[in-house]
């Protein structure tokens, strides 16, 4: 199956534009989704994050805490990458379980760290990218979840650069401050029939 990645730094619009794609159909694999289930109560990757963080970033009903766990790997580097080496193998094998049953022309692989992680770039045969001002993401999330600007830019900062991510793109989203809903299907159904050619082709 022809394989899309859909990345963009946090509040770029990534969720949007997935949902957009799944309301016509395509199959989307979604790593912020996985992540959220493993790390769920009960989640597979909770008895490991137990014995490598302590007691301390578990929720009595047995969840990540995520507040905890935010603070504590977008203040300290080692712990993040002890995080990520732990979480992302998990992710990506729950992946490929869920690509497996993928069924459609095209499927889309939405992965926020696609860009940085060695792991996706040539398992994908394009990269869109959803891209927005850096101020925009900021207020984006602030609205979405009350963090603070500080906080917001400490998880920018351990993301790729826009001009990193936009120098890896096949296609680009614009999805900027000034950008209507309706702007955004429009562009979303413009690269839907696009990859709908490309995938036709191979
Ligand atoms: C730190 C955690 C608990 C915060 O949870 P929270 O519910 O606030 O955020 P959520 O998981 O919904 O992620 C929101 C966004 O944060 C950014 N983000 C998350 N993890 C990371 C990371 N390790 N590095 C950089 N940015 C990240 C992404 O843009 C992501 O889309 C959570 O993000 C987490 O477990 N991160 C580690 C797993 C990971 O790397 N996930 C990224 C997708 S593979
Ligand atoms: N063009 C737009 N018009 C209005 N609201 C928007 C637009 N784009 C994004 N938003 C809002 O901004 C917030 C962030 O968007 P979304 O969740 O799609 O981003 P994301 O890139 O998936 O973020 P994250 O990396 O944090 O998961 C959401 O509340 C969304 O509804």
């Amino acid at each position: 199956m022809f394989r899309i990645g859909l990345t963009g730094g946090i509040g770029s619009g990534k969720n949007l534009v997935a949902d957009l794609l799944m309301r016509r159909g395509v199959p989307v694999v979604d790593a912020d989704a996985v992540a959220h289930a493993l790390t769920a109560p009960g989640g597979a990757a909770m008895p490991a994050i137990r014995q490598a963080f302590g007691d301390t970033v578990i929720r009595p009903d047995g969840a990540l805490d995520r507040d905890v766990m935010r603070s504590l790997i977008f203040s300290d580097q080692s712990l993040r990458v002890r995080l990520e080496a732990l979480l992302h193998p998990m992710i990506y094998n729950e992946m490929k379980r869920q690509a497996a049953l993928a069924q459609g022309p095209y499927a889309v692989f939405a992965v926020p760290l696609l860009v940085e992680s060695g792991r996706w770039r040539h398992r994908v045969q394009r990269i869109c990218v959803v891209d927005c001002e850096p101020a925009t993401q900021v207020a984006r999330v602030q609205v979405r979840s009350g963090l603070t600007p500080e906080v917001i830019e400490r998880i920018m900062s351990a993301q790729a650069t826009r001009d990193d991510r936009l120098a890896a793109a096949d296609d680009v989203v614009f999805n900027g401050a000034d950008t209507s809903l309706d702007e955004l299907a429009a562009s979303v159904d413009a690269l839907h029939d696009k990859w709908l050619a490309l995938a036709a082709q191979r």
